[in-house]
């Protein structure tokens, strides 16, 4: 299968040190991936390196088969889907949901021009009710509940056809109803075949999809455990990314986790 995330060697360093260190690791085609681990483990870096919205201090980037520094990341952009708390900060409250999710086919935040095509107009209302949130369209995206909130970012991210998928930290401020509700549609979003590559960041093993076929432990910039997700979400690779022995149970397709008494 196709790569679409390359990462060769990465090291990122900020203030004076590493906070992503020598790091490799490859995203396939048609894969899933979770990236967890503890408080200021890197994630959201990776992320944002996955992104094209920082470079590599060293080592090689290849995203969607282009090489980080030597491609025009403008163009890379739109190919690539991204719903984080930060791009969500960035949309006007005022903006009508329906317009949230049409205008990321321009690659813009907020909306810019007065009519859209009336094929962007229907797949951004079939994106809405695919991830139930159709019949908030008119309501403006300031005045959605944080879970409401996060369904339209995620639609958002799709509107593109997204040839790779970042999602930071989906479910964080949910309730349990309102996560509960996210994971379910995330692992129908998981199992369409058609739906791009994507990489989901989380603290948290109940938060992982049913669907999701890997995972990425960081702890302190690097990876503690990397591979398909049954293996690497177990008790070993866990307690040594989060730093304290755990008992980690899997039932059907979710995990939970919990400190060793
Ligand atoms: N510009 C910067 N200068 C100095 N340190 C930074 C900078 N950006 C990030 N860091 C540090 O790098 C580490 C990794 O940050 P990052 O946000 O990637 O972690 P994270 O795993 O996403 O954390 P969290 O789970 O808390 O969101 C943190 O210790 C953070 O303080």
């Amino acid at each position: 299968m196709a790569e679409v995330l390359r990462l060769d060697g990465v090291t990122v360093v900020r203030g004076g040190g590493p906070i992503l260190e020598d790091l490799d690791w490859t995203v396939r085609e048609g894969e899933r991936w979770v990236v967890l681990g503890p408080n200021g483990a890197g994630k959201t870096t990776l992320l944002q390196i996955a992104a094209t919205a920082i470079h590599a201090t060293r080592g090689r980037v290849e995203v969607l088969g282009e090489e980080l520094g030597l491609v025009d990341v403008f163009e890379l952009r739109p190919r690539i889907g991204l719903a984080s708390a930060a791009i969500a900060s960035r949309l006007p409250g005022s903006e009508r949901v329906l317009d949230v999710v049409v205008t990321a086919t321009y690659a813009v935040l907020g909306r810019w021009r007065e009519s859209y095509d009336e094929v962007d107009t229907r797949r951004a209302q079939a994106l809405l009710e695919a991830l139930g949130a159709g019949h908030l369209a008119e309501r403006t995206f300031g005045t959605l509940s944080e879970g409401e909130r996060k369904r339209v970012q995620i639609a958002r991210a799709l509107m593109a056809d997204p040839e790779l998928m970042l999602l930071d930290e989906p479910a964080a401020g949910l309730d349990l109803g309102g996560r509960e509700d996210l994971v379910r549609r995330l692992a129908a979003l998981a199992a369409d075949p058609v739906a791009p590559a994507m990489v989901l960041v989380t603290h948290h093993v109940e938060e992982v999809p049913p669907g999701f076929t890997h995972a990425l432990l960081l702890r302190a910039g690097r990876a503690v455990a990397s591979g398909p997700v049954d293996e690497v979400l177990a008790e070993g690779p866990l307690s040594e990314a989060f730093g304290l022995p755990l008992e980690v149970q899997k039932t059907g397709e979710r995990w939970t986790a919990r400190a060793r008494a």
